[in-house]
């Protein structure tokens, strides 16, 4: 059997990375050789080998995480929230100085929310109007999620594409944050509920009909296929990978 990669978790201790940590000591071709919390230290990633790193903390500490990883020719697979246009843009840059290095930025490992955001993206042009409905656990810390923020850009990258204009709204009077967030043009609605995971629908309207395409994670096991690809196929892609469909062919 060849070598197994070794692999770090940061983020170990929480709801994602402890699962992580189960998935990748439970893999026979993976070697979890370092768990770290908020208190570890990332040069324990060095002193322990890693050459592969899963990134699961907060959006405050990931751009730093994956700085170090990469500086120091690890490849990253990173399911953290945060990634917006100046953080991607300065790792681009950071990569360009390491060509064999991979970096998977995956706003959702899960592949039934991959499918769906794709799904989302296909069928956008061909409808007037499109919202997204995102619904999470009270103790997540961003809003809107990074899964809706990606399904929201790829909608608007397709109905840009295909000449649909924007979703009408004739409001003129509301109460600040009554008609969610705009990411690129596509309303964006968080709710925050204690029993859900993570879940998202993608709400598609045409004269008297509506589409709805919605996804449910109702367990973390749900992102874990996802972060075992993730692992096994990011050394295959040097540079920058955004989401988990970049190492899927969807259009088989
Ligand atoms: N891509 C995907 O499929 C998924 C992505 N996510 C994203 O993953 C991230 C983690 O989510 P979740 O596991 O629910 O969050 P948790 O709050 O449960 O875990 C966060 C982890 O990060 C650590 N941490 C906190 N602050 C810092 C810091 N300043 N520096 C380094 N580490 C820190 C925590 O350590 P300590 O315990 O010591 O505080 C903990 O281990 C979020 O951005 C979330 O949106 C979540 C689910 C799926
Ligand atoms: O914080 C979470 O829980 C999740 N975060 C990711 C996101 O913001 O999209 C992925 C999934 O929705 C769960």
């Amino acid at each position: 059997m060849s070598k197994k990669l070794p692999v770090a978790v940061l983020g170990a201790t929480g709801r994602m990375g402890s699962e992580a940590v189960k998935a990748v000591e439970a893999a026979p071709d993976l070697e979890l050789v370092a768990a770290l919390g908020r208190t570890g230290s990332l040069q324990t990633l060095v002193s322990a080998g890693a050459q592969y790193v899963v990134d699961l903390t907060v959006p405050d500490s990931t751009e730093a995480n994956v700085r170090f990883a990469v500086e120091h020719g690890m490849h990253a697979v990173v399911g953290t929230t945060g990634w917006d246009a100046g953080r991607l843009q300065r790792l681009e840059e950071l990569l360009a100085e390491h060509p064999e290095t991979g970096v998977l930025i995956a706003p959702n490992f899960a592949l039934g929310s991959v499918l769906a955001s794709a799904f989302a993206a296909k069928a956008a042009p061909y409808f007037e109007s499109v919202e997204i409905v995102e619904l999470h656990h009270p103790d997540k810390v961003d809003a809107p999620s990074g899964t809706a923020a990606r399904t929201a850009e790829l909608i608007a990258a397709a109905r840009s594409d295909a000449g649909t204009g924007p979703s009408p709204d004739a409001t003129t009077t509301e109460l600040p944050g009554a008609r969610g967030a705009d990411v690129s043009g596509v309303r964006v609605h968080s709710v925050r509920l204690r029993g859900l995971v993570a879940h998202q629908e993608v709400l598609l309207g045409g004269p008297g009909e509506q589409l709805t395409i919605r996804h449910d994670s109702y367990d973390r096991a749900s992102f874990m296929p996802g972060v075992l690809l993730g692992l096994r196929e990011v050394a295959a892609h040097p540079g920058l990978t955004v989401g988990l469909d970049g190492y899927l062919n969807l259009n088989a």
